[in-house]
């Protein structure tokens, strides 16, 4: 803050307390321009830190301001209150419906949670549970001022007691709210504008009590405190701890959903309060507090379901995703692991064992030199979909290992049905007759090598895919567009599993 505000601010001050003390009352006419002086000042100050604050936040910067403002309005109407006299009682009336107006404002910058994507229905209760204190105090003050408990001397500390109770709450919800501001410049706002409700609230508990032993000449100078106050903490650098204080998420989130009940909690305070004078409109106001409290609650949580219904649905989509290969859209090398390693220790639990054919376009490399790698691409996708859709069951996984080459999974089957499956995938591409010109066919082929999972087989997947490759080569070396099963396999098999492997296109499939 420049040396030239302070000065201002200091020769404002000073300057209240000599014409009061010079005129010998409170209420004097230019004792309450200093007032409104100061309180300008206040403004301005916050009006600047609403202009320079980024989007976000400057919301509540605005409504602090309003706040303010609405307390300048209240000066001017009890200056010209002294000015002109105050026929029929009009300008105090006014002077309660600015003191009520002023709670607006307050009661919604701490009530409102300004988390982003906010539900308008939720803000929208928020501002009626706001108005609602207004209302309710406008309502309490009136009654007791102007109806039966008006000849009761007494009665006006019930009015003094209950803007105490709503004051000190408000100055409540707001530190609550510096403490549980998880950003710094939410941090620096709540103690800007706890400091000022605080203060305000202290001063006007003890404003009221002097009052009513009359006013002394310096007491109008306790109003300029709350603004002398908002006006410095405004302008000034925001202190060094509210960089280092840093509330945790819980804390953050538990404060946040603390604020809106302390608001209906107040206005049910004040319901029971005017119940006690004019019946049916305190209950109203005292269910409607519950209600509007319960169904923010209820908006929330429906807003809360439907955007976990979203995650999980991204969840799901995003897990498919990892799970698949990109270029041909079936399972890929993770999922691949994942399915083996389950397939493998159902084997093992239950002795039903798996197979695995692990298959190899032929000549590949010579098809992408033809005929381009995006032709390349094509034939990989065109091989992928007619494996995968070669009558495989639902328990059957076909992925893509890597490159040109695939892997079937074929959970509780034996090295005889996976022979079978072999030769059936085999003539399966055949009669895709995707045209290779350097190969010996004329078309795409493929090999394949397969293992069969025995009682010794390590559950680690690489084991049965290792025996799986080496089948595989076999059959490469062998000649291609065939099957071989992997040797350990062989030596246990039956008769009909050795030495075959071998096939041609005339297959009878
Ligand atoms: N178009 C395309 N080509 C790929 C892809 N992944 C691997 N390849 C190619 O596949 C070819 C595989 O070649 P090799 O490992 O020599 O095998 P091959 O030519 O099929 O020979 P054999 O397997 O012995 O019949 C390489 O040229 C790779 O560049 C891919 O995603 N798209």
């Amino acid at each position: 803050m420049s040396l030239r505000w302070i000065g201002l601010l200091a020769a404002l001050l000073v300057a209240h307390l000599a014409l009061a003390y010079h005129v010998g009352q409170a209420q004097g006419v230019l004792p309450q321009l200093v007032v409104i002086a100061v309180q300008g000042v206040a403004v301005g100050a916050v009006v600047v830190r609403w202009r320079r604050s980024p989007p976000l936040i400057r919301s509540p910067w605005l409504l602090l301001a309003i706040a303010a403002f609405m307390q300048i309005l209240w000066a001017a109407t009890n200056l010209l209150a002294v000015v002109v006299g105050d026929v029929g009682g009009y300008l105090t009336a006014l002077g309660v419906v600015f003191s009520g107006l002023y709670m607006i404002p307050c009661m919604f910058m701490v009530a409102r949670s300004f988390v982003q994507n906010e539900p308008r229905v939720v803000v929208m209760l928020d501002l009626i549970l706001s108005c609602l204190v207004a209302v309710l105090l406008y309502r309490l003050v009136t009654q007791i001022i102007s109806g039966p408990l008006a000849s009761d001397p007494s009665s006006i500390y019930l009015i003094i007691h209950h803007a105490d109770a709503v004051d000190f709450s408000l100055a409540a919800m707001a530190i609550l709210r510096l403490l549980g501001a998880r950003g710094f410049r939410w941090r620096f706002f709540y103690f800007a504008a706890a400091t000022y409700v605080l203060v305000n609230a202290i001063v006007a508990a003890v404003y009221n009590r002097v009052e009513m032993q009359g006013l002394p000449w310096w007491a109008g100078s306790l109003v300029d405190i709350p603004y002398a106050c908002l006006a410095i903490v405004t302008m000034r650098q925001p202190p060094r701890f509210l960089r280092a204080y840093h509330p945790s998420l819980a804390t953050s989130q538990t404060i946040v959903s603390f604020a809106p009940i302390m608001l209906s909690l107040i206005i049910l305070m004040l319901g029971i309060s005017v119940s006690r004078i004019s019946f049916i409109p305190g209950v109203l106001a005292a269910s409607v507090s519950v209600i509007f409290y319960g169904l923010r609650v209820a908006f929330i949580q429906s807003r809360n379901l439907d955007m976990q219904r979203a995650i999980d649905q991204t969840t799901h989509r995003l897990q498919q995703q990892v799970g698949r290969d990109p270029l041909t859209g079936i399972a890929n090398r993770a999922a691949l692991d994942t399915r083996l390693q389950e397939v493998l220790e159902e084997g093992l639990r239950t002795g039903s064992y798996c197979s695995l054919l692990m298959i190899d376009i032929d000549f590949f490399k010579q098809y992408n030199d033809s005929l381009g790698h995006i032709a390349g691409d094509a034939c990989l996708v065109k091989v992928a979909c007619a494996l995968s859709s070669s009558q495989l069951r639902a328990r059957d996984l076909v992925a893509r290992y890597g490159g040109e080459e695939f892997v079937v999974v074929l959970a509780d089957t034996s090295a005889e049905a996976a022979l079978e499956v072999a030769k059936r995938l085999i003539a399966t591409i055949e009669r895709l007759q995707i045209v290779h010109p350097r190969c010996p066919q004329g078309h795409v082929t493929v090999s394949i090598g397969i293992a069969t999972q025995t009682h010794d087989t390590s559950i680690d997947p690489v084991a049965l895919l290792e025996d799986a490759d080496r089948a595989l080569y076999r059959a490469k070396s062998n000649g291609r567009n065939r099957y071989e099963v992997a040797d350990d396999m062989k030596s246990d098999a039956p008769a009909a599993l050795r030495g075959v492997g071998a096939t041609d296109s005339a297959l009878p499939f």
